[in-house]
């Protein structure tokens, strides 16, 4: 029999990092929709700004979906915005003996708050949590620029990303 999931909190408590500073990082939360979510992830693809009612309504199909799917907020202490994100996805396969695959996507550090290590901690945090979740690896995909980023957080370059746009 499967093991019961634990929560999307519980698979993310503790920063562990000791920062004891600014920035705190935390699973999203409903109420982030007014801490410059939208905002943020617009900083990773431009688009229309998210409506609260179509943030409830995905928040809710993600948690649906429990410790298998996880995004991550940093939260800015001294504003009370948010100033970093990101989401990993935990793949369920039949191969690898039924294993299991982190994605890592979304991955974005608000202008202002850049070069400091944040966007490292986040990436190495959905990373935790991949591993706690049993994945046997974790895949990202990036652009050219980012390599260097990715490298940092631990990542080796691998195969070929290929797309297909509807
Ligand atoms: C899977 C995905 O989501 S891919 C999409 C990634 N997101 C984006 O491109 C959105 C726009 N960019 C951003 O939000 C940010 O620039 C991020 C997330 C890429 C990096 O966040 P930051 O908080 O600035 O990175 P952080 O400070 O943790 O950097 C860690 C290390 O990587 C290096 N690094 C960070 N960005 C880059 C870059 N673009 N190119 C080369 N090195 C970089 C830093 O110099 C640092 O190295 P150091 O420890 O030797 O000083």
């Amino acid at each position: 029999m499967e093991e019961a999931l634990p929560t999307v909190a519980e698979a993310a408590v503790g920063d562990g990092d000791g920062d004891g500073e600014v920035y705190r990082i935390r699973p999203l939360e409903i109420a982030d929709i007014s801490k410059g979510f939208s905002d943020l992830l617009s900083q990773l693809s431009p688009s229309a700004p998210l409506t609260e009612g179509a943030f409830r309504a995905r928040f809710g199909e993600l948690a649906a979906l429990g410790a298998d799917h996880l995004v991550l907020v940093a939260e800015d202490a001294s504003t009370g915005l948010l100033a970093a994100a990101g989401a990993v996805l935990v793949e369920r396969k039949f191969i690898r003996s039924c294993g299991r695959v982190g994605h890592v996507e979304d991955v974005v550090v608000d202008a202002a708050a850049r070069g400091r290590g944040l966007g490292e901690r986040v990436v190495r945090r959905l990373v935790e949590h991949a591993r706690a979740r049993g994945c046997y690896k974790v895949i990202l995909n990036c652009t050219p620029e980012l390599r260097a980023f990715y490298a940092k957080c631990g990542f080796v370059e691998k195969n070929v990303q290929m797309g297909l746009y509807f």
